[in-house]
């Protein structure tokens, strides 16, 4: 029988938008866009480095409540509204993810209000992490 779960993590929208921060079914494991926001204190930084940390800071706490963690990150969509912040922006998302080197979309596009400078959604799968990783480097 297959198992899911569904997490809400805090976010006003959670309740209000019907969604949930994680839905995992068995090992899969599916991250709602998540902004760079403190849901309990409903603070959020300008600066959109400081929204990517805060970002980091909800999926890994998310990750965390359904066994899993930033390394089983396999997939990842980066959400940077304002395309001068996308080299701050993506160098920190790039130290996050060193060494986890999760597929990856980036993109420029609006967010629902001005004040979100990024958001980030990820999948992961529960014990990759852990997996052996054939690493194959191959020229296009
Ligand atoms: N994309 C999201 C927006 C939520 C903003 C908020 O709670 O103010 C999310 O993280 O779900």
């Amino acid at each position: 029988m297959v198992k899911i779960t569904k997490v809400k993590s805090g976010s006003i929208f959670e309740t209000k938008e019907s969604y949930s921060r994680i839905v995992a079914v068995d090992n899969w494991i599916f991250v709602s866009n998540t902004a760079g926001r403190n849901y309990r204190t409903r603070e959020m930084s300008d600066d959109p480095v400081e929204q990517a940390r805060q970002c980091f800071h909800n999926i890994e706490g998310a990750l965390k409540s359904v066994g899993s963690c930033i390394e089983d990150v396999v997939q990842s969509r980066i959400f940077i509204p304002n395309v001068a912040d996308a080299r701050a922006v993506m160098d920190y998302v790039g130290e996050r993810f060193h060494g986890i080197d999760p597929q990856r979309t980036v993109t420029c596009s609006p967010l629902g209000a001005p004040e979100f400078k990024v958001e980030i959604e990820v999948t992961a799968y529960r014990g990759a992490s852990k997996a052996e990783v054939e690493h194959i480097e191959i020229s296009l």
